[in-house]
């Protein structure tokens, strides 16, 4: 998909948004975000330590393997997840196709992950599901059967490789740097909380999950997102073609060179933002949240803005109502961040969770506790 060009690339574009759309988001995905969230946050509490980066990014991918082709980690004998982590591992890195070297192991990875859709595909055209709710793979699967369809099995195989590793990585990457911010800024817990317990006050049903409206009412909720996505940078560089030659200051650009788009030098550059290397979510304030700008560019922009981005901020919005309203919180250890160019927590992200109305354990004393 993200070297489809014209037409394909719309009809491609037009798929990935029934599944991940505002529509798809308001019907069905904010109950089953809510359960998995709740889900997870329950089982790691009270847990001497969580690797938050990992545990998030586990969470993440068991639901986007889930939504997509209903691969369930557990029921399968093969490992999809470790051969994304190969991949990944490598996406960014000199290509010397070597054994042993970061580019061979990416092309191992994702050469495994291939086979592993590639098997769930043709086990489902074989055997089609008939009571289950549909999923992405079963769209997929009657759009290759449509004729004159522009989906093929190679098409296919291709789009949901890449869905996902971005249902996943980079939503994981984000999430865990939310609540990295979080820890490190008390006056944004605290607004961040006094938002999230007035939506449950306001709330006539006690047993009711989050709503729509609810949901966008998070308005500081999306003033963490939004700085915490510029701050991330996960997505180091943006490839657009050039189709015509481009006059800009004297130099021409030639038509068909690739041209990389650089999002950290506008989130760090001073003349756009006031103090650009510092957590500000009230600089965003009274400010219209696009996803795509010249100024902001954590999603991409223009007709390839990332067509993830409302699903992932949904995902993340759910996690923090429920972190803050239920739950306080310590790290443990770690926490750094390298980029390789991919962010990357070389030493992990180790916390403590436990429930609200727990006392304070003891031996928290001198650790950077939320509450
Ligand atoms: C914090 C989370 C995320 C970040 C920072 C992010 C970032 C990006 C960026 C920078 C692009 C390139 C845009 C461009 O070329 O202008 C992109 C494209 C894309 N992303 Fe995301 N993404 C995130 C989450 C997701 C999720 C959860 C999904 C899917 C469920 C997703 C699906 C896609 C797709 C399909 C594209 C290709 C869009 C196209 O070519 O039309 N992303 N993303």
């Amino acid at each position: 998909m993200v070297s489809a060009e014209g037409f394909l690339h719309k009809y491609l574009r037009n798929l990935v948004m029934n599944l991940v759309g505002n529509e798809s988001m308001k019907q069905k995905h904010i109950p089953k975000v809510e359960k998995m969230v709740c889900e997870h946050l329950q089982s790691w509490c009270g847990q001497a330590s969580i690797e938050l980066r990992e545990a998030v990014a586990k969470m993440e991918f068991s639901f986007g393997a889930k939504i997509l082709l209903s691969y369930s980690e557990s029921k399968s004998s093969k490992n999809l997840k470790q051969a994304y982590a190969d991949f990944q591992h490598g996406l960014i890195s000199f290509p010397l196709n070597i054994p042993g070297t970061a580019f061979w192991k990416c092309l191992q990875g994702r050469r495994r992950a291939e086979e592993i859709i590639k098997s769930i595909l043709e086990e489902r055209r074989a055997a089609p599901r008939k009571r289950q709710e549909k999923d992405f793979l079963d769209l997929v699967i009657e759009e290759i059967k449509k004729n004159g369809s522009l989906m093929t099995e190679a098409i296919a195989l291709d789009l949901l490789f890449i869905l996902v590793f971005a249902a996943f990585e980079t939503t994981s990457i984000a999430l865990t740097l939310a609540v990295k911010n979080v820890c490190e800024h008390p006056k944004v817990l605290e607004e961040l909380t006094k938002e999230h317990e007035a939506i449950l006050r306001n709330r006539k049903n006690n047993e009711s999950g989050i709503t729509w409206q609810e949901y966008k009412s998070m308005t500081f909720t999306h003033t963490v997102i939004h700085e915490t996505v510029r701050l991330a940078n996960i997505v180091p560089g943006i490839f657009r073609k050039v189709l015509k030659d481009v006059d800009i200051k004297g130099y021409t650009i030639p038509a068909g060179w690739i041209v990389m788009v650089c999002p950290p030098a506008v989130h760090m550059n001073p003349k756009q933002y006031d103090d650009p290397f510092t957590f500000n979510p009230w600089r965003w304030q009274g400010q219209e949240l696009n996803a795509g700008s010249r100024k902001f560019m954590g999603f991409g922009g223009g007709s390839r803005l990332c067509a993830g981005a409302e699903f992932s901020k949904l995902q993340m919005a759910i996690f923090l109502h429920h972190l803050v309203t239920k739950y306080r919180w310590r790290v443990i250890k770690g926490g750094d961040i390298i980029r390789i160019p991919a962010v990357i927590f070389p030493n992990g992200f180790h916390i403590q969770i436990l429930e609200k109305n727990i006392q304070k354990d003891a031996t928290t004393t001198g650790s950077r506790e939320t509450m």
